[in-house]
């Protein structure tokens, strides 16, 4: 039987109801999930009263296939063993991302009560800590183009353009509704994100307070930023969907979706101008939102990557395939008790949560491409696995299996042409800057700078007996050389990383990644106490003060020696705390941020010396990644992030600060026999995005493909 187009002429859905939310990101999970609780919300379904108007993020693609369906799609809903189809009608106006004109318009009706969102981690286009950033390249664009709109006074793209980041399209629909006096709102952050109603509230706030003060403070009062944990698991949608919708209905459905049977909201905040009744299907509103937040993207996010990179580099494509393979499974059981540990709020129910999470990923009738998890790490990781890196490292352990994400990361990026993240091309320069510098290896003097190596890691005959990973275990391509034009600081760097594993420091103020040894020869005095001192002979450091003044650090060094200083004086106030401990606290806040806070108050210098020694063993390539991950003063951009991974492949290659987790993931990688499947490339991700959720090969000449 033919299948027959599906639309409200065809399909007997209740007539669209009326438009009281608008929606940016059109993409498969909006459909999965906004769109399904509003469906399910309605009081009388027959005469529903919430209607979505849903723009895509870029390209016009999935409005136009909507348009022609009246906005009906089918959600299909797979369980391990069967499907369940439904045609989802809660979309009563799809639009094209560049429709200003309309989005502005609905903006500015007080019949409009919330606005929500699904743009992706990286559309918000925000600094550290979610800051707002004006000189931000699309900021500062938008901000040009908002500008000349404003001055003309309407808006008219064909003459002003429109502006790219969603935040800056809702600074000028809140103008309009400021104008036309239509009242509060509500804005609804989707996007897997911690916090992501603050990364809302920054990026939309910034950019108004940029262009004009008044409209600032008019939504500082009237606009309020909803808080969500939102889950279900939703993959892109494959050709072979749009044929098992046609069996399954009847309907020749070109923008279907797939999704698993499990779907949860949790939201936290207030609705000023009404709302769906979402907790008719199942949402829950909460005081505190950040317990469920984390449990969210640590286990089941966290999970994701992790098994995104590890996983990948095992030679698994998909979730399913990576959790029942039992080395992936296990890591991943590892991280969830790392993240465990910290998940302790009443009523989260880790243990059941956990083994639902593994029926979930299980499901092997959900085809969930790791490839696509994988996209955008650089920001992931940030949600995923270094908060847990971090509450582990400050609890006194290692963080390893978090570590070990990270690692997984630096691997699976490392020699790629093509990356799927935001920020791509910073990566992909700094590797390639790698390679510059790989290039013109001298092989004597290299050659003799393993000796060197070797005899410092050997000669120091100093520190408590260690584990030497590195030792046989040279890469075979051999050491690195110095690079000939590099910065003194960088050669200090370089010199430093030659060394056997022993102290780690992070220095957060300058966004400086410094490392040193207990083999350190060339010590300085205050090196070498502070080795001493590390080994047991407090007394030989004598706080010292090397801060500087201003608490800023003028060179890598001092830094290093302060970060060093630091530990040492937090040690130091187990028995002098009144003494110290304005010190100590200077220590932790400059280490504990970055992840190193390996000395606590009252430790014992071994056991602080076996935590360093376990945290370098780790993996310490993935501190320094982390460090440019994390360190708000390390922006990847002009010189750092190719230092960064020059320091991450030098160690890594040439074995003298092996890692356990980064070998591990090598191995991973040889065993699997190749590079895993590319990712989608930055412009196969953004192709992806673009697409809205539909395959590219996508029928009706829509895709590039065929099918
Ligand atoms: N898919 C899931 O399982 C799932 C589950 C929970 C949360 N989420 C969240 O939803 C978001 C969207 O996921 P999806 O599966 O719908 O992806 P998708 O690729 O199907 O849709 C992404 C949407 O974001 C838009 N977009 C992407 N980058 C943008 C940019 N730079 N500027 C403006 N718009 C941009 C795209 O145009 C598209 O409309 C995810 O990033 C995630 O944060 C997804
Ligand atoms: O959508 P992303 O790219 O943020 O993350 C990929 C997956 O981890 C994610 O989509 C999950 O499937 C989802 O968060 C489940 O609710």
């Amino acid at each position: 039987m033919r299948a027959q187009p599906l639309n409200r002429t065809t399909h007997p859905q209740a007539p669209a109801a009326p438009v009281r939310i608008v929606h940016l990101g059109l993409g498969a999970f909006h459909r999965a999930h906004q769109l399904w609780y509003t469906q399910h919300s309605e009081a009388d379904p027959s005469d529903p009263q919430w209607g979505f108007a849903s723009f895509t993020g870029r390209s016009p693609r999935m409005s136009d296939l909507l348009s022609a369906q009246d906005g009906l799609f089918t959600l299909m809903v797979r369980g391990p063993e069967s499907d369940e189809p439904e045609i989802i009608g809660a979309l009563s106006d799809p639009r094209a991302a560049d429709d200003l004109r309309r989005l502005w318009e609905l903006l500015a009706a007080p019949s409009t009560a919330v606005v929500t969102l699904t743009i992706t981690e990286a559309a918000c286009n925000l600094g550290p800590e979610l800051s707002f950033d004006a000189a931000e390249e699309t900021v500062a664009a938008d901000l040009e183009t908002l500008r000349a709109a404003f001055a003309a006074g309407s808006f008219d793209t064909d003459a002003v353009g429109v502006p790219a980041s969603p935040a800056a399209k809702l600074v000028g629909g809140l103008a309009a509704r400021r104008a036309a006096e239509a009242g509060p709102i509500a804005v609804v952050s989707c996007d897997n994100l911690s916090a992501n109603d603050r990364a809302a509230h920054h990026a939309i706030q910034g950019l108004a307070a940029e262009l004009d003060p008044q409209l600032g403070q008019w939504i500082e009062r009237s606009v309020s930023f909803v808080g969500t944990s939102i889950d279900r698991i939703t993959p892109a949608t494959e050709d072979s969907l749009l044929d098992d919708v046609a069996q399954a209905t009847g309907f020749a459905d070109q923008a279907p979706v797939v999704t698993e049977p499990f779907s949860s909201w949790v939201l936290q905040g207030e609705f000023p101008a009404g709302r769906p009744e979402w907790e008719r299907a199942g949402a829950v509103f909460v005081e505190d939102l950040e317990p469920f937040e984390r449990r969210k993207l640590w286990l089941l996010n966290g999970a994701h990557s992790l098994l995104a990179y590890a996983g990948q580099l095992r030679g698994h494509e998909t979730v399913e395939q990576a959790i029942t393979d039992e080395v992936s499974r296990q890591q991943v059981l590892e991280f969830w008790d790392e993240a465990a540990h910290h998940l302790t709020t009443p009523g989260l129910d880790v243990p059941a949560y956990r083994e639902a999470l593994l029926e979930r990923f299980e499901n092997p009738r959900i085809r969930h491409n790791l490839a696509q998890i994988a996209g955008d790490g650089l920001t992931k990781l940030q949600m995923r696995a270094v908060p847990v890196l971090k509450a582990e490292r400050s609890a006194g352990r290692s963080g390893e299996a978090a570590a070990r994400m990270i690692a997984a990361w630096t691997v699976y990026v490392d020699g790629r042409d093509e990356l799927s993240d935001s920020r791509a091309e910073q990566v992909l320069e700094a590797s390639r800057s790698e390679d510059r510098i790989r290039a013109r290896r001298a092989p004597g003097r290299a050659a003799g700078r393993a000796d060197r190596g070797d005899r410092a890691d050997h000669g120091s005959g100093e520190g408590p007996a260690r584990p030497s990973p590195s030792r046989g275990s040279r890469a075979p391509h051999g050491n690195w050389p110095r690079p000939a034009q590099a910065p003194a600081a960088h050669r200090l760097r370089r010199r430093r990383l030659g060394r056997q594993p022993g102290l780690l420091a992070v220095d957060l103020l300058p966004g400086r990644v410094l490392a040193a040894g207990p083999g350190h020869r060339r010590a300085d005095l205050r090196g070498h106490a502070l080795r001493r001192r590390l080994q047991g002979h407090p007394h030989r450091v004598r706080h010292r003060s090397h801060e500087h003044p201003h608490g800023q650090v003028p060179t890598p060094h001092h830094g290093l020696l302060r970060a060093a200083g630091a530990l040492g004086r937090s040690r130091v106030l187990a028995g002098r705390p009144a003494r110290y401990e304005r010190r100590a606290d200077l220590g932790r806040r400059h280490l504990l941020p970055a992840g190193v806070g390996l000395l606590h108050p009252g430790q014992h210098p071994h056991s602080a010396i076996t935590s360093i020694n376990l945290a370098a063993g780790v993996a310490p390539a993935a501190f320094f990644l982390l460090a440019a991950i994390l360190v708000q003063s390390y922006p990847l951009t002009d010189q750092r992030p190719a230092e960064i991974l020059l320091d991450l492949r030098t160690r890594k290659d040439t074995g003298i600060l092996p890692t356990a987790a980064c070998q591990e993931m090598e191995a991973a990688r040889g065993a699997a026999g190749a590079s895993p499947a590319a990712a989608p490339s930055s412009a196969d991700g953004a192709d992806h995005a673009e697409h809205d959720g539909i395959p590219p090969s996508a029928p009706d000449g829509q895709g590039s493909g065929s099918r």
